[in-house]
């Protein structure tokens, strides 16, 4: 017998796993079996619709203090291939899915999902009805959760969810930063990738990272942006990065309460203004809070690879990936600009109401001048990204670098760079020419000439 056909005949026998019980803190209750590790672990539930991609999102150090339900009802289907992770440990605390595939099938495939899982210890649970989950906590909210495959009992996960820590007002960023400043080596390109792709240029720029834990992939995009990275923690003083004389500051996506990173918007404050800077995610709340800004908690968060978001300086609509579950208070950062927001006033409704009236609303903050709203949600009217129109600093609350998810807003990358060379008009790229010139096609057809 052929080795895929012992693998099919493996697979075909899928081992019964023993009992699991999710249960939120309101007494929803949802039943499975286990499928990883084994334990009993606490956090935040959320759920992600990404159709593929689900060890990057396993690996995104930003779903720290957070179970994870994928919506997409087979998991695991073409394996693990370590290259596409984006960061060596997985950082949330557990997995929730309908079905977890234990025979993979994909050239790139090194490995099953839930030997992965086993490997790193994450609890998870399958057989779960994934689509009653999602319904309930998108009518209720987010809110604290128990995973458990070795107590079943609903009335004691019960007592135990509602004793556990809330998401909310945890600093999670200081657990996942790097613990000192490196400099970052792109030198993990998945072959999948790699083929596509020209090698990256000589860089032109050097960048400080602030890594609240970043993605692998933003580090990838900023380095085939032409820039030279050095990651530096968290809670690194403003002076220390002003020290190494960077072109740029870069501050990077991170998991928990926004509120709580304190130790990076007080040094973010001090940089805006002296050096040029771009965030993404927990790096566009960072910007928003050294501004001033309230920053709410949303329902239930926004993960997934089809959020359009429109640009309101170009009028064109991305399709981005996002994993976010707090945002910006756009009007907080100071009042409207009459004169450069299509003679309104008054901030009144959702942000959507900028999509009708055709612009991009610009107010006055006390701190740092003029600030744009230049990107929002469309499903939801929240802001996704603004640009300081008086000091070189911009930020998106999506994510540019997708992994998974489109690159329709790869071009952010190409921004940063144009920021550094002092271009005014660094936002006005025409998103489909930047994505020949990005991670799309230009490099494949480089390559299939070679
Ligand atoms: N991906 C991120 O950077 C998430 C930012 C923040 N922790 C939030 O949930 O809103």
């Amino acid at each position: 017998m052929s080795e895929i056909s012992k693998r099919l005949m493996k697979g075909a026998s899928k081992p019964v796993g023993a009992p699991a019980a999710l249960v939120l803190e309101d007494g929803a209750v949802f039943r499975g079996t286990s499928c990883a590790a084994a334990g009993e672990v606490f956090g935040e539930i959320c759920f992600n619709t990404s159709l593929e991609g689900y060890l990057e999102v396993i690996t995104d150090p930003s779903y720290a203090g957070q179970i994870i339900a994928m919506t997409y009802p087979q998991i695991g289907n073409y394996g693990v291939n370590e290259d596409d992770a984006q960061s060596d440990e997985p950082a949330l605390r557990g997995l929730v899915v309908r079905d977890l595939c234990t025979t993979p099938s994909n050239w790139r495939s090194a490995q099953s999902l839930p030997d992965y899982l086993r490997a790193h210890g994450v609890v998870a649970v399958e057989g779960v009805d994934t689509r009653a989950l999602v319904r309930h906590v998108r009518d209720r909210g987010a809110q604290r959760a128990v995973l458990s495959t070795v107590d079943v009992d609903e009335a004691s996960l019960l007592r135990k969810v509602r004793e556990s820590a809330s998401l909310v007002g945890q600093n999670l960023a200081a657990t996942v930063s790097c613990a000192r400043p490196y400099r970052f080596a792109a030198d993990r390109l998945p072959a999948s990738q790699a083929f596509a792709l020209a090698a990256p240029p000589a860089p032109r720029f050097k960048v400080a990272a602030y890594d609240c834990g970043a993605k692998r992939s933003i580090l990838e995009n900023l380095v085939r942006a032409g820039c030279d990275v050095t990651c530096v923690p968290w809670d690194t003083p403003a002076a220390d990065v002003l020290a190494l004389a960077p072109d740029g500051v870069f501050l990077s996506n991170g998991p928990g309460d926004p509120e709580a990173v304190e130790g990076t918007f007080t040094q973010v404050e001090q940089l805006l203004g002296k050096v040029p800077v771009f965030g993404i995610c927990l790096g566009h709340q960072m910007i928003a809070k050294a501004a001033g800004a309230a920053i709410e908690k949303l329902k239930f968060g926004h993960r997934g690879g089809n959020h359009p978001v429109m640009n309101l300086r170009t009028r064109r609509v991305e399709i981005t990936a996002q994993n976010h579950g707090f945002g910006l208070v756009f009007p907080s950062l100071g009042a409207l600009v009459p004169e450069l927001s299509g003679g309104v006033a008054a901030h009144e409704g959702d942000l959507r109401c900028w999509v009708e009236r055709g612009v991009a609303p610009v107010v006055a903050n006390e701190r740092f001048g003029r600030i744009q709203l230049t990107h929002v949600n469309l499903n939801d009217g929240t802001a996704e990204g603004v640009a300081f129109l008086d000091i070189p600093a911009f930020s998106v609350q999506y994510h540019p670098e997708a992994s998974p998810g489109p690159t329709d807003a790869h071009y952010l990358f190409t921004a940063f760079a144009r920021l550094m060379e002092g271009r005014a008009d660094y936002l006005d790229i025409d998103i489909a020419e930047d994505r020949l010139a990005g991670w799309s096609f230009a490099g494949r057809k480089e390559a299939s000439h070679a």
